[in-house]
C-alpha cells in the first residue's frame, strides 16, 4: 500500500508581530480568513490528503466550514510552534506509518502555489531525507552589532529563505523534533531539527512569493500577490472555494488528550 500523505497545520499562533485585534489565521484577505485560504490552496494540490489542524485550545474563532479536506482533525497547539507539531505528530501515531510523508505548512502563508506544492511533493517523493521549500537571498545581508549599526555583511551566495511546507518521513520527522526539544536545541522549522540528526535536507526552490504574514505590512503585500496570482495562474492554481462540505464526510476529531 502506497505511503499516505500527512498535511500538519501549525495554527496556534497568537500573532503578536502582527499587533491585530485577533489571531493573524483570521484576519480577511478578499472575505476570507487567512486559515481558509491557505486550507483552499492545500487542498487544491493535494485533495485527498489527510489533515492535522493545530489550533489553540482555546481558539473560538475557527469554523469547521473552512475545512474542505474529507479526513481532518483538530489537535491542540503547544506554546511554540514546534509543540504544535509535535503535539499533531502525536495525535496520529496509532494510525501514521513511519514512511508516510507529512507536509508541515503554516497557516501563515496563504501564498503557496499549486505549482509549487506539487513540485515539493514530487521532489521528495523518492527522497530519504526529506526537505522544504526555500527561495535564494537576493538581498546583501547585513548582520548588525546590537547597537543598530552594521557588524558585518554576510555572503549570500549559498544562502536561501526557508519556506514551507517542509516535508519528512513521519518516522525521521517525530525522532528529530523529540530530539531537539530533549536536547533543549531551539528550533524553528523542521528542517533545523533533522539537521540537528547530522541530516541534510533537500532544498527545492520556490516562489518568493510565498509570504509569512508576519507583520502588518504583509496583510495588504499578500492580498496583493494572491490578486496577481489569480490573475495570472491557470485556474488550478487558485486556491479552491471551499467545496460545499454537506455529504462531504467532515471528519473532526478533537484531541481531547492535547
Ligand atoms: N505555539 C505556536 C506558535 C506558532 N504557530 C504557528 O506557526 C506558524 C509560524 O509562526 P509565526 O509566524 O511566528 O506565528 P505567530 O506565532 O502567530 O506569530 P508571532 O510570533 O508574531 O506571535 C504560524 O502559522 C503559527 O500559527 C503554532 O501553530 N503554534
Ligand atoms: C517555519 C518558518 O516559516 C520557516 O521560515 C519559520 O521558521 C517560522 O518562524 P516563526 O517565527 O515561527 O514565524
Amino acid at each position: 500500500m502506497s505511503a499516505a500523505l500527512w498535511l500538519v497545520v501549525p495554527a496556534a499562533g497568537q500573532g503578536r508581530r502582527m499587533g491585530a485585534d485577533r489571531p493573524k489565521q483570521y484576519l480577511e484577505i478578499a472575505g476570507r480568513p487567512v486559515l481558509a485560504c491557505t486550507l483552499a490552496r492545500l487542498y487544491s494540490a493535494f485533495p485527498g490528503a489527510r489533515l492535522c489542524l493545530c489550533l489553540d485550545a482555546d481558539d473560538a474563532r475557527f469554523d469547521p466550514a473552512w475545512v474542505p479536506f474529507a479526513e481532518w482533525r483538530r489537535v491542540s497547539g503547544g506554546n511554540e510552534r514546534v509543540d504544535s507539531v509535535s503535539h499533531a505528530l502525536e495525535a496520529i501515531a496509532g494510525e501514521a506509518s513511519d514512511d508516510d510523508l507529512v507536509l508541515v505548512h503554516d497557516v501563515a502563508r496563504p501564498c503557496v502555489t499549486v505549482a509549487d506544492l506539487e513540485r515539493l511533493h514530487a521532489a521528495l517523493s523518492d527522497d530519504p531525507v526529506g526537505g522544504l521549500l526555500a527561495s535564494p537571498v537576493a538581498d546583501t545581508m547585513k548582520r548588525d552589532d546590537g547597537a543598530g549599526r552594521v557588524a558585518a555583511t554576510e555572503l549570500r551566495a549559498g544562502l536561501w529563505h526557508a519556506l514551507t511546507p517542509q516535508g519528512f518521513r513521519y518516522g525521521l520527522l517525530r525522532q528529530a523534533l523529540a530530539a531537539a526539544v530533549k536536547a533543549g536545541i531551539p528550533v524553528t522549522d523542521e528542517a533545523s531539527a533533522v539537521e540537528t540528526l547530522g541530516l541534510s535536507p533537500q532544498l527545492v526552490k520556490g516562489r518568493r512569493d510565498n509570504l509569512k504574514i508576519t507583520h502588518p505590512e504583509d496583510l495588504a503585500l499578500a492580498r496583493q500577490i494572491l490578486a496577481a496570482q489569480s490573475a495570472t495562474e491557470p485556474a488550478s492554481d487558485q486556491s479552491a472555494s471551499a467545496p460545499a462540505l454537506a455529504g462531504a464526510g467532515v471528519v473532526a476529531r478533537e484531541n481531547s488528550e492535547r
